[in-house]
């Protein structure tokens, strides 16, 4: 089984700088890569704020900061994860921008080292058939926020051999991690669930079942949820709640997945949730204003 000790993470938005920050912390070396040099800085500053609350609380010790700091390094070309053993892609989920970035890392990256995606529901069978090494690629898809939550799921591609598969497993228990196994169908296990729900809150808001704050205390209060399901939306990103959707929706040709025309209309006025400032609330001034 092939050892991991140096992981590169593509994109450094709030998935990559979350699963920078946990396999830096786990000892690993990391090289964070991004298009844009000001979101490796603002990845980095994340990562940094998240680690000294950590500290600041006690889960973990100052020198364990430090550490985990210093096995980080940024890089805004590909060239440099040439000599990683593992790279995760976290780029948006467009599965054009995600074919492309493969193509352009399997011209630099050694020939024995493992892809994977932290897609939430593009086929992996589809983005394998891409890269120069389908049975070197998987599916490793990580939560949200990655420092707390504690799953992540694992999807092999039709192509995906057993040592890779393995070395993920490794590679998620290193992490403190458990894994779920999920076959490849659009959006795997969690999100096949969760986003459903979540399209449903915004047809609930759309239809005037129930304003945004009626809805999110309704799922937090009456079903025990930590957050409700527009605050969760806003938190994940609308962007890639309605990638998600019709991922589901196209895939699997089922008219109970069409993505509200509500969150359709959010992502168009480019309010994605909590990144931009605004979505289903309101974040510019010090407490969320719900916007409907
Ligand atoms: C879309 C996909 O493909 C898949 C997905 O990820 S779907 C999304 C899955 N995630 C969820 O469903 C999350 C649901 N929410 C929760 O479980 C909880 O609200 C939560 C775990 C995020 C927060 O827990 P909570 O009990 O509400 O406590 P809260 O007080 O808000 O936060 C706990 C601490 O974690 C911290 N925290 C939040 N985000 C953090 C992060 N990224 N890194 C480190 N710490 C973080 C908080 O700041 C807080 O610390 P302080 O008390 O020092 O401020
Ligand atoms: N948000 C969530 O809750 C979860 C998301 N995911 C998945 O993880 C992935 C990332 O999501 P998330 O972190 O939320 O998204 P973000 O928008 O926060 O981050 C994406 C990052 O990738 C960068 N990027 C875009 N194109 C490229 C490229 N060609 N090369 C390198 N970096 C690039 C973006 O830069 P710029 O902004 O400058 O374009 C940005 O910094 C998606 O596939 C998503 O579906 C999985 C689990 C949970």
């Amino acid at each position: 089984m092939a050892q991991i000790n140096k992981l590169g993470v593509i994109g450094a938005g709030q998935m990559g700088n979350g699963i920078a920050h946990v396999a830096a912390l786990a000892g690993l070396d990391v090289v964070l890569n991004d298009v844009s040099a000001d979101r490796l800085k603002s990845g980095m500053a994340t990562i940094n704020g998240n680690l000294t609350r950590q500290a600041a609380k006690k889960i973990i010790s100052d020198e364990a900061r430090g550490q985990a700091l210093g096995h980080i390094t940024l890089t805004d070309s590909l060239d440099g994860l040439a000599d990683c053993d593992l790279v995760i892609e976290t780029a948006i989920e467009k599965e054009d921008v995600k074919r492309k970035i493969f193509h352009d890392l399997c011209a630099v990256l050694k020939p024995e080292a493992v892809i994977a995606s932290n897609t939430s529901s593009i086929s992996i069978t589809r983005l394998a058939a891409c890269t120069d090494r389908p049975e070197r690629f998987i599916g490793i898809h990580f939560m949200n926020p990655v420092p707390l939550m504690e799953l992540v799921e694992l999807i092999r591609g039709i192509a995906t051999d057993d040592t890779t598969f393995e070395s993920a497993k490794e590679f998620v228990r290193r992490l403190g991690k458990q894994v779920a196994v999920s076959e490849d169908f659009p959006a795997f296990i969690v999100n096949r669930i969760l986003l459903p729900m979540i399209n449903e809150a915004i047809y609930t808001l759309y239809e005037g079942v129930g304003n945004v704050e009626a809805i999110d205390a309704a799922m937090k209060l009456g079903a025990h949820h930590p957050m409700g399901p527009l605050e969760l939306a806003d938190f994940i990103g609308l962007d890639i709640c309605l990638s998600i959707m019709q991922v589901l929706h196209e895939g699997l040709a089922d008219s109970k997945y069409r993505p509200c025309p509500l969150l359709v209309k959010y992502v168009e006025a480019g309010w994605l949730g909590r990144k931009t400032q605004r979505g289903f609330y309101d974040y510019r001034g010090p407490k969320p204003v719900p916007t409907r």
